[in-house]
């Protein structure tokens, strides 16, 4: 497995090995001793899967008091994908990574525990399917705006479809200022 590191502390982008053949291709998509050795430790315990389709933008999501790590991936089609760091206390606070996640490249993201994460669909359809550290916690949910230009995130959609709830989330700034308040 190939793995770049990113400017965010801990998020990794991973490529998995593909053992193509005639009839298609194999992936071990996780693999407990494997990613135990990049620092991927805490157990799963849930797994999702979302299907969107073309110009839809998830995000940006985290959990406040029970963060989840996530291990994402691509099994049709191609997102965006956008971690960001929210952590006031990071020398990276506001910066973030992206990568274009595909069926047809197979990377992966981690997302450890405490960023926030979101992606926008690139094509007709797209199953974004993902591993997480701890349980759904709907009232821990937090977010922030997609499109907060202090963060000056190139998202490759110009009006993209969104939920209610995403439609109101927080600057950044906004965010931290209400932890301290
Ligand atoms: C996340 C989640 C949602 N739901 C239910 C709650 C709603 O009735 C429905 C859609 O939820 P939501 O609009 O929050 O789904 P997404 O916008 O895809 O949320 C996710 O989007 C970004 C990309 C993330 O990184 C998070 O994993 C997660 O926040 O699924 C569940 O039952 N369990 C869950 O774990």
């Amino acid at each position: 497995m190939k793995v770049r590191e990113t400017a965010l502390p801990g998020v990794l982008i991973l490529e998995p090995r593909v053992f193509g053949d005639s009839r298609g291709f194999f992936i071990e998509t996780f693999q407990t001793e494997r990613y135990a050795e990049l620092g991927i430790t805490q157990p799963f315990v849930q797994d999702n899967h979302s299907r969107s389709a073309r110009g839809v933008l998830r995000g940006l999501h985290f959990q406040r008091s029970r963060p989840q790590g996530k291990l994402v991936r691509v099994s049709r089609g191609c997102v965006f994908d956008v971690v960001l760091d929210i952590n006031p206390d990071s020398p990276t606070c506001g910066q973030h990574a992206s990568a274009i996640l595909s069926d047809d490249n197979h990377l992966q993201m981690w997302v450890p525990p405490g960023y926030a994460h979101g992606f926008c669909v690139l094509s007709e359809i797209a199953d974004f399917e993902y591993k997480c550290t701890d349980f759904y916690q709907p009232q821990d949910e937090g977010g922030v705006l997609w499109n907060d230009p202090a963060l000056a995130i190139d998202w490759p959609v110009s009006d993209p479809k969104l939920s209610d709830k995403d439609r109101q989330n927080p600057t950044l700034q906004t965010l931290l200022a209400s932890r301290h308040s």
